[in-house]
Order: structure tokens, then sequence, then C-alpha cells
């Protein structure tokens, strides 16, 4: 197979990882869990991945995922603006991480409205 010319970063997006969180600011949201809908996506430099085709060469999105999870789970937040910063800062620790989005919704948070979201991005 012959090489195609061009970049080789690669576009990774985590979808819909939907978790339960306590996260809100009035009595009922301190008091119970409710959904949030976390996208993620990020880009970085995959030529190794991609020339050695194995998991020790590339950004491990499993390992990112379980971060996400483990600190969504152990942790309350206020502010959906400060959970969607944490997020972001755990994606960008992994230094091979070149420009990161982070975009966390609540879904029915809001009487009238069918989600809100705050979104985040970085980048090196
Ligand atoms: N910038 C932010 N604004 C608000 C946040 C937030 O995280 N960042 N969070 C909340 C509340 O936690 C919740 O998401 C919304 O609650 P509320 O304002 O009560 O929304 P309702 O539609 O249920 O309001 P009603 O007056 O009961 O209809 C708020 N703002």
């Amino acid at each position: 197979m012959s090489d195609v010319i061009g970049h080789q970063n690669a576009r990774v997006r985590i979808k819909d990882l939907l978790l339960r969180a306590y996260i809100g600011i009035k009595e009922e949201e301190i008091n119970n869990q409710q959904d949030v809908l976390i996208n993620v996506e990020l880009t970085y430099d995959a030529s190794g991945a991609i020339h050695r085709n194995e998991i020790e060469a590339a950004l491990n999105y499993r390992t990112i995922t379980k971060q996400i999870i483990q600190h969504v789970d152990g942790n309350r937040f206020a502010l959906l603006e400060r959970l969607t910063h944490e997020v972001l800062s755990i994606v960008m620790e992994h230094e091979a991480v070149q420009w990161a989005q982070v975009e966390i919704d609540k879904p029915h948070a809001l009487r009238y409205a069918e989600s809100v979201s705050v979104c985040l991005e970085a980048h090196r």
C-alpha cells in the first residue's frame, strides 16, 4: 500500500459519553445526581500510531475516557463551566494532545429547553 502524502494529525472524538453527576446550584441538584452528556474532540500527531500500528504508539482514548468517568464519579460540581474546565484539563494533561474541545450538556436542566451546554477549548 502506498503512503498517502499529507499530515498525520488525527482528530479523535469521544461522543455522547453519558454519565451521572452531582452538578448544579439548586438544592435538588445538590442532593441528586443527574445526566450529563460529554463530548470531547482532540487532535494529536498520530504518525507513530499509523506507522507502528500499536497501542503504545497511540494516544489511548480509552485511558482518557476512564479518567473522565472517575473524575465525574468522584466529585461534586456547582457550575457547568467548572465541570467542563476540569474535564478539559484532564484531556490536556496528555502531552500528545495539541488541541482539544470539550462540550458538556445538562439535558433538561432548564424547564423550557431541551438542553444547555458549555463548551471550552484549549491548545498548546
Ligand atoms: N452560567 C451558568 N448558569 C447557570 C448554571 C451554570 O452551571 N452555569 N446552573 C444553573 C442551574 O444549576 C441549572 O442548570 C438551571 O436551573 P434553573 O436556573 O433553576 O433553571 P430552570 O429553567 O429550572 O428555572 P425555573 O425558574 O425553575 O424555570 C443555573 N444557571
